[in-house]
This record gives C-alpha cells, sequence and structure tokens, in this order.
C-alpha cells in the first residue's frame, strides 16, 4: 500500500468532475507537477549505527502538539465525497494524533469538525485544530469567522495569502464545475452578521488585502496567526518583522500561480529568511516518509498533505483517512530509522544531497588501469 493507491482507488469511485477538481491545479500544471518532481530528484544520505530502538514522531506547534510530523493541509469541499465530510477527516486525525487545519471553506461547521475531534482523540489528548481563514475585506465578517473559530477550540489560524483572486483551474472550467451542488454549503459562512437565516455569504477572495490587516488580525485575537502561501524570502523575513508564529510554505498544491517553483526548491532558502525564529511547515507533493524526512532535513517542523487526504476520504472515509495516516506514519518511522535517526529533530541538511550530474560520476572508476 503506499499513497499512489490511494489515488487510484479513489479514481476508481469518484465523479470524474471531483477528481479532476482534487487534481487539478492552475493552467498547465506545470508547479503541480514541480512539487513532486522536487522530492523525486533529492537523495538522502543516511547515517549508520547510531539509531535507536523508537523514533520519536511528535512535534509542538504553535498552540498544538501532535504525534506525528504530517499534518492535514486545509482542504475545502470534503462532504463532496463522503457524507460526513469534515467530520471524517477530524476524527481520524484526532485518533492519529495528527494535527488538522480546517478550511474555511468546508461543507460542515468549524464547531462540529471540532466536537468530533474532541469525541475521538485518545482520553486526556486535546485534538490537535488549526483554522484556515481567507482574510475577508470586510472586517466584521473575518472578526466573526476568528470568534467562531476561537470558541470552537481551535488552537491557532492559518492565514491564506496565496489567493488575492481565484486560481484559474482550466480543468473545472472545462468541466463546468463552479460551485458546490445543491443541498452543500460552505457552513462557516452561514448567517454571518446580516442575520437572514440560511444566508451564505460567498468567500471574497481580495487583492487589496494587505500586512495592515495581517497587523489587525494580530490585535483581535490571542491565538497564534500563521500565513500560508509565502514564497518569497522577503516577505519570509517580514512575516517575522510583523510577529507571525509560523509559515505554511505552500504553492497551494500548484493551484494559484502557475510556474512558481516547488515548496522543497524554497525550503532552504526560506528556512534561512526565517532563521529559526519561527516553524515553517511545508506542503505540496509529499507523498512518501521518506519525502517527509527530506523536508524536516532540509528546515521543516512539519510536512502537510491536501490531495492524498481527499483521495483517503473518498476511497474509504473515517477509516480510508486512517489508514492513509497510519501508512505515512509507519514509513516516516522507517525512513528516520533507516537515516539513522532517533527523531524528526535528529535530521539535518548532511542527510540529503542533490541527484549526481548526468555522465561520468566523479571519482568513480574509468575503465583505465588500476
Ligand atoms: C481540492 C483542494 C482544495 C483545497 N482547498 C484549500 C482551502 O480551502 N484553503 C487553502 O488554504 N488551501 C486549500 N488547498 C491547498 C492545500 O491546503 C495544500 O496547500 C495543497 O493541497 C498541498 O499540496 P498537495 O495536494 O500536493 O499535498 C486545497 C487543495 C486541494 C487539492
Ligand atoms: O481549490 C482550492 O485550492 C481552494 O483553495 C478552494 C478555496 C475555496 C473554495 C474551494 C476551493
Amino acid at each position: 500500500m503506499a499513497v499512489r493507491d490511494f489515488e487510484a482507488a479513489a479514481r476508481a469511485t469518484l465523479d470524474p468532475v471531483h477528481a479532476d477538481f482534487i487534481a487539478g491545479g492552475a493552467h498547465d500544471e506545470i508547479t503541480v507537477r514541480a512539487n513532486e518532481a522536487a522530492f523525486r530528484r533529492l537523495r538522502l544520505l543516511p547515517r549508520v549505527l547510531r539509531g535507536s530502538a523508537e523514533r520519536e514522531l511528535g512535534v509542538e506547534l504553535p498552540g498544538a502538539r501532535a504525534r506525528m510530523p504530517v499534518l492535514l493541509s486545509p482542504t475545502a469541499f470534503h462532504r463532496l465525497l463522503v457524507p460526513e465530510g469534515e467530520v471524517a477527516a477530524a476524527r481520524a486525525a484526532a485518533s492519529a494524533g495528527a494535527l488538522m487545519i480546517a478550511s474555511m471553506a468546508s461543507t460542515v461547521a468549524i464547531g462540529e469538525v471540532a466536537e468530533a475531534a474532541r469525541k475521538a482523540a485518545p482520553d486526556g489528548e486535546q485534538p490537535a485544530l488549526w483554522f484556515q481563514l481567507y482574510i475577508q475585506p470586510d472586517l466584521e465578517i473575518t472578526e466573526a469567522l476568528v470568534r467562531r473559530a476561537a470558541d470552537a477550540g481551535c488552537q491557532a489560524l492559518v492565514v491564506t495569502v496565496d489567493s488575492p483572486v481565484h486560481g484559474t483551474h482550466e480543468r473545472n472550467r472545462r468541466n463546468g464545475f463552479h460551485d458546490l451542488p445543491p443541498g452543500l454549503r460552505c457552513e462557516n459562512l452561514v448567517d454571518l452578521r446580516d442575520g437572514e437565516s440560511g444566508h451564505v455569504r460567498q468567500i471574497v477572495m481580495s487583492p487589496e488585502i494587505s500586512w495592515t490587516q495581517v497587523d489587525w488580525l494580530r490585535r483581535i485575537t490571542d491565538l497564534p496567526v500563521l500565513l500560508k502561501g509565502v514564497l518569497h524570502p522577503e516577505d519570509a523575513r517580514l512575516a517575522v518583522r510583523h510577529g507571525v508564529d509560523g509559515l505554511l510554505l505552500s504553492n497551494h498544491g500548484g493551484r494559484q500561480l502557475d510556474t512558481v517553483p516547488a515548496t522543497l526548491e524554497l525550503l532552504p532558502e526560506i528556512a534561512a529568511a526565517v532563521g529559526g525564529r519561527i516553524p515553517v511547515i511545508l506542503d505540496g507533493g509529499v507523498r512518501r516518509g521518506t519525502d517527509v524526512v527530506k523536508a524536516l532535513a532540509l528546515g521543516a517542523s512539519a510536512v502537510g498533505i491536501g490531495r492524498p487526504v481527499m483521495w483517503a476520504l473518498a476511497d474509504g472515509g473515517e477509516a480510508g483517512v486512517g489508514r492513509l495516516l497510519e501508512l505515512l506514519r509507519d514509513e516516516v518511522d522507517d525512513a528516520l530509522a533507516l537515516c539513522g535517526a532517533t527523531g524528526v529533530r535528529d535530521v539535518g541538511p548532511e542527510l540529503v544531497r542533490p541527484p549526481a550530474p548526468p555522465g561520468r560520476v566523479p571519482g568513480s572508476w574509468d575503465g583505465g588501469p588500476v
């Protein structure tokens, strides 16, 4: 079993329009492919004779602790895939001790998602749950959303900043997929402010959102604030200066600006810009335990997965996501053991190498006299 088996299984059952919604990216999908390709290119160079009987897989993140370094990046519209929607993902995450970032564009209200997570978590464990936010130009609406997330018990806000406009997904355009089908809606946006019961607002993506609103958000909430979608090292430095509590280094799975670099390629530069002052979490193209170890080695505190969660949900609901997380947990543990590492904090850049250049390998025997 591998993550790619979940994709194949999901494709066998999913409406092809929904499969395209999940798989698709912006325009030519160059960045979609680049994310996975960057992991495939990089090589691991293990240490030997220095491991331990068990690996420490737990991570401390702003406001939350998780039992594994793989978290669920925010993804919209889970009820397209299974009737329980986000509740199924939240239960599986809480049982596995994985952090879930609930999407603002969730088809179950954040209060219900949090309640499901609490019930599924082992006794005495607080489920790790963050809320993803698109700052709305109407700050009263934004504040009401923040209050809903805080009241639900979310431990941090993840502000997605790579979406000043909607990404152009040509597959959706070709398929005529523009909205949720009747009966499903963005439940977090129901009955916000305008009183009219049952009224659902549209999520507004606005190019006018700036650091001013990020500063404002930091003033109106005590929750840690992370930014998702910072790619430029200069913006990473600005984020630190604005008192942001963490970065989710993400290109939205190649769904916003096409042709941006793979997140793994940017990681060393972003980690250097941040200089350990705040955690950097990476997502985009993570499909194997070895991918997780590569990202950790290059400076990530944890990694996120997007599409794999959608495939696992489509394939088997809560149980499917449970199997996916168990698989990745085992793969990470295995890769760390094979690297001679005692845990997620025991890996550094010395464990990765670029592939050898094509042609003759330096230092190898060239066929001449020995
Ligand atoms: C179907 C789908 C829906 C998504 N919805 C959201 C969302 O609501 N908010 C958000 O910030 N990112 C969203 N993303 C981006 C993910 O959070 C994440 O950055 C990306 O999927 C990671 O790449 P991966 O799919 O290769 O793991 C979505 C991605 C997919 C595939
Ligand atoms: O598809 C996406 O990537 C995404 O971020 C999104 C946001 C809002 C509604 C639906 C999808």
